[in-house]
Formats: structure tokens, sequence, C-alpha cells
């Protein structure tokens, strides 16, 4: 089967997005992509709706379903809105039904969509996470594993453990990649592992890396950009509203919102297309392939954005 492959990046968080019906083998695709590309981090699979505009799902790396990707949802949104000429949508996700919307693009160009990230639980049975008898954590510190971080578990809804840490543990990552690799192995924490990420305070915001569930580290993670925002608001590390979060890939804001217990959270980034792909899909391995690519030129205004916000993520080893 011959498909078209846009290569897209929300914040550096790099995929394949391909446009499809419904079918169970998403999975090998994936696969065989990533296997072929190291610097993607999965697959975006855009499908019909009946409820909505269109339907996302996305692979990882090693070819697992997350029932969430905020980064890949900014890149599926303008797919869905240039296609269909309209600036607002909603896809249909895994777990609900989310609205996008086209915003202002960034320095003059670079075209940008917000996302809804929806729902939000603290109930550890929904991440799912195990430990004790508890039925939340939320910012205290898990003892196995250090005194000096406050950790909280949040789904929204794909599974995020979240450490507030001083720069010292962003400087050296082996800390965040023992427990990251140790949750995402067999253990009896989490049972389908957990994306793992670590956040400190700068001065205009927050700075967040992730260690991926079905990835290693990325260069952002939206949904966990989001999470992240939202504890450190809680935490009182930042005020409620309108976060700047920074990352390996770049930055995104993140407009937190909480009444009681209701939480509303929007993701707004960069949603970039690198390159058109033709690539040759058949059952075997040694017959499937890239045809060609064509290079677009979008990248470079966002290189150039990037070098305004690396003042900050640089403070911090890459
Ligand atoms: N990068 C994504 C999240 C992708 C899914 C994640 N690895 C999982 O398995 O939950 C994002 O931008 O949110």
């Amino acid at each position: 089967m011959d498909l078209t492959l846009l290569k897209v990046h929300g914040s550096m968080n790099t995929f394949y997005l391909v446009e499809g019906p419904e079918r169970d083998d998403y999975n090998e695709l994936a696969l065989r992509l990533t296997a072929l590309d190291s610097e993607a981090d999965g697959l975006l699979v855009v499908l019909p709706s009946l409820q909505a505009d269109a339907k996302m799902r996305v692979f990882n790396r090693d070819g697992s379903e997350a029932s969430m990707c905020g980064n890949g949802l900014r890149c599926v949104a303008r797919f869905v809105c240039e296609r269909q000429g309209i600036e607002e949508a909603v896809i249909e996700t895994m777990k609900a039904l989310l609205k996008v919307k086209k915003e202002k693009t960034l320095q003059d160009g670079i075209a940008r969509y917000s996302v809804e990230i929806s729902p939000v639980s603290f109930k550890l049975k929904d991440l799912p996470m195990v430990y004790e008898d508890n039925d939340e954590w939320l910012l205290k510190p898990l003892p196995f594993l250090s005194d000096d971080i406050v950790f909280s578990a949040v789904a929204v809804p794909n599974p995020h453990l979240i450490g507030l840490v001083p720069a010292a543990y962003q400087n050296d990552q082996s800390h965040q990649q023992k427990w990251a690799e140790f949750f995402n192995g067999p253990n009896d924490y989490f049972s389908d592992g957990v994306n793992v990420s670590y956040v400190t305070k700068v001065e205009e915001g927050i700075f967040v890396r992730t260690f991926e569930r079905g990835v290693g580290f990325t260069n952002a993670c939206g949904t966990a950009m989001t999470a992240s925002a939202l504890i450190s608001c809680m935490a009182g590390l930042v005020p409620f509203g309108n976060v700047n979060v920074y990352n390996p890939g770049g930055m995104v804001q993140c407009q937190v919102e909480k009444k009681g217990e209701e939480i509303r959270l929007l993701l707004t980034g960069n949603a970039t297309v690198l390159s058109v792909h033709r690539f040759q899909w058949e059952n075997e391995v040694e017959d499937s392939g890239f045809k060609s690519v064509t290079e677009l030129e979008e990248q470079v205004l966002y290189e150039k954005f990037i070098e305004q916000t690396s003042s900050i993520s640089d403070q911090f080893a890459q």
C-alpha cells in the first residue's frame, strides 16, 4: 500500500501523521516508521468520526497506543482545520471529544493551535497507580524514591507522575531516567507504565522534561506539560492562569483554571509540518520503506523561535 505521510511536530515532539480508515495494525506501522527514523516519537492517525470532525489515534515509538497526545492533537487540529477550511473543530480521542482552535501565528508565520486537555483525574485508579491504600497522591514525597522531591499523580487522561525538582535534577537526568525506566518495566506501582516529568521553576514560568512511556526522553510532551502546569499552580509555584512552559524543544502556553473540583486545561503551541513522505507499507519489512521525501520550509522559522526560548532552556543540560 502506498501511503502519504506528513512528518509533523509540536515543540519538537515529532510524529508521522497519516489519514486512513479504522484498522487494527497501525501499531505495526508505528514500529516500521520509528525503526527507520530515530527522531520520530510515534504515529498519529486521523480517522473518520461519527461524533466529531475527525478522530485521532496515537501510537508511541514502541507501538503501544496512548489515550491522548497534546502536542500531536495540535498537529491533527491543523490538519483537520486546513483540510476543511475551518478555524475550530472537535476531535474524537480515545476517552473524550476535544475542542481545538486555530490561534494567531507565532512570529508572523508559525502555525499555532490550542487544544483542550481533558478529562482530568487525580484518582490513582484512573492512571492506574497502586501505592499502599492511597486514593490520590498529590504534592508529597514518595519516600522510596526521594525525600526532597514532591510527586503528584494525575491522569489527563493518559497517566503522569510529576516531580517538582531543584535544578540539579535537570542537569543530571540519571535519577529521572532510573525511576522512569523502573516504572515503565514490570513493577508493582504502574501496571500500564507512566509518563514521568521533572518540573523546575524558571523566571518566566516552568521548565519541564519528560520521560515518556513507550518513547523515553522526549523534547516535549504536551499532556505532561499541561499536567505539570496544573500541579505547579496547585503547589503555588506559579499563579493559576496562563503558564509559560519551557521544554527542550521550545515553549508552549498552558491555561490552567480550577474552580473547586472543576478543572479546565488548554494547551497552546506550534503545529509545524516538516516534510511530506510517500511510504510503501507491505506485509514484509524488506518490501516496505520510504519512496520519496519533500522537505518544507516551515522549520526555518521554528528554529528562530527556539533561539529565543533557549536562554531559559539552556540553563539546564539538554
Ligand atoms: N507526547 C504526547 C503523549 C504521548 C503518549 C504518551 N507517551 C503515553 O503513552 O501516554 C503528548 O504530547 O501528550
